[in-house]
């Protein structure tokens, strides 16, 4: 029988369970990690779908015992979280204690569509597998560096401080591995390569990666601010919440619904998915193309940003599934930037690939890439590291 090396990796979103299992006995800096197996559950809470995250993941457990890798398997060594919201006390990978889970429970208002799915998560999987570590692993914790010029909002630094209101960041985990495989990908050491990562999926953010160290983001206080994304609106005037409230009465849960689910590309044309919004535009469809426009707009906007926040840029790497699939975004976003250095290869961003690419020209100062993000991969090697590996001495 073999060591215990493989690590179960959960990804709860508000309404989706991805999880992966993977064997980290081979695993390096560079590689090496076996993926054993992957799925998903979808439609959680939803007509049709499973009840709760409890229910997804046992039938998670279920479809992994029927491939001969159960959770009972002494193979397993740990069982690593995306846990979103970190907050000021979480800024590394932990090791999940009835204190660390209060912790985290105690930052649900901070994340209420996503660290209750965490808790769920981490609650029945410590009811299925009592003896093994847990490791919650923050989408905090890489922005935990933003220096105070760019963590702070210009507000009441007594009110800021008494309610945690400032910018924490999300995303990290892919933030981490996306600036550290561009680096890779350029053949240089990421202490010396100064990055824009757009991670561009359903929620999307970006960031400033200097020498590996994030500098800045767009994601605040919550997973609300920043880029336009499938349902969120991202950057608005403040003040239309309180227009909302005073004239059309709408209540505070009724615009956090409004400006979460039914903002983004949904509210700007009624889909939310990059692909179909690609179809409507070719065939003239008015509302997709503006849609399309205002997503694209507000990219530019922090490519421009964080291109002037880090003065010198080496690369800006796109990532997740609009990132990773979309070329239309790709050249719209950074068509015409030659000023800040930045020049297209349009056959390049064509063509569709799996792996690690540029889509720059040769001459392109700033190197464009194309990077797959793995957040499952990168918690997995943060909990393996903190939990499972073996020790030195
Ligand atoms: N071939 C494609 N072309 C354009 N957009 C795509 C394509 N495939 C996926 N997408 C976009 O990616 C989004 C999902 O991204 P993903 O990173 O999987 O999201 P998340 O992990 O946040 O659920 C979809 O909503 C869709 O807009
Ligand atoms: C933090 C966040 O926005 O996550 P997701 O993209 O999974 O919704
Ligand atoms: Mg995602």
């Amino acid at each position: 029988m073999g060591a215990a090396t493989w690590v179960l990796v959960l990804n709860s979103g508000s309404s989706s369970l991805k999880y992966q299992l993977i064997d980290m006995a081979g695993a390096d800096a560079d590689g090496g990690a076996e993926r054993l197996a992957s799925g998903i559950v979808e439609r959680i809470g939803e007509p049709g779908g499973v009840a709760d995250h409890g229910e997804a993941l046992r039938r998670a457990a279920g479809e992994l015992k029927e491939q001969g890798l159960g959770l009972d398997s002494p193979r397993l060594a740990a069982v690593g979280h995306r846990v979103v919201h970190g907050g000021t006390r979480f800024t590394e990978p932990t090791l999940i204690t009835d204190d660390v889970l209060a912790g985290i429970e105690d930052l649900v208002p901070l994340a209420p569509l996503h660290n209750p799915a965490n808790i769920t998560g981490i609650k029945v999987a410590r009811e299925l597998r009592p003896d093994l570590p847990q490791v919650a692993v923050f989408d905090t914790a890489f922005h935990a560096t933003l220096p105070e010029a760019a963590a702070r909002y210009a507000i009441d630094t007594a009110t800021a401080d008494r309610y945690g209101i400032r910018r924490y960041g999300f995303h990290g985990t892919s933030h981490a591995y996306v600036s550290r495989a561009t680096a890779k990908l350029l053949g240089r050491d990421p202490a010396d390569v100064n990055v824009i990562v757009l991670h561009l999926g359903n929620g999307a953010s970006a960031s400033a990666v200097r020498g590996g160290v994030c500098v800045d983001t767009s994601m605040g206080l919550t997973p609300l601010e920043g880029l336009v994304m499938g349902t969120r609106s991202g950057d608005l005037d403040p003040a239309v919440v309180f227009h909302l409230e005073r004239v059309a009465g709408m209540s505070t849960d009724d615009i956090d619904r409004l400006l979460n689910k039914r903002s983004g590309l949904l509210g700007l044309c009624g889909d939310n998915d990059m692909r179909e919004i690609g179809r409507r535009m070719a065939e003239g469809d008015k509302a997709a193309q503006l849609a399309f426009d205002v997503y694209v707009h507000r990219l530019r906007r922090y490519v421009g940003a964080f291109s002037a926040v880090l003065g010198r840029v080496d690369a800006i790497t796109f990532t997740a599934g609009v990132g990773e699939n979309s070329a239309a975004v790709r050249g719209a976003a950074l068509a015409g930037l030659h000023n800040l250095g930045v020049t297209m290869d349009p056959v390049r961003n064509a063509v569709r690939g799996h792996a690690p690419r540029l889509v720059s020209a040769d001459d392109s100062r700033v190197a464009v890439a194309v990077v797959p993000t793995d957040e499952e991969l990168e918690i997995a090697r943060d909990t393996y590291a903190l939990a499972a590996a073996p020790q030195d001495g």
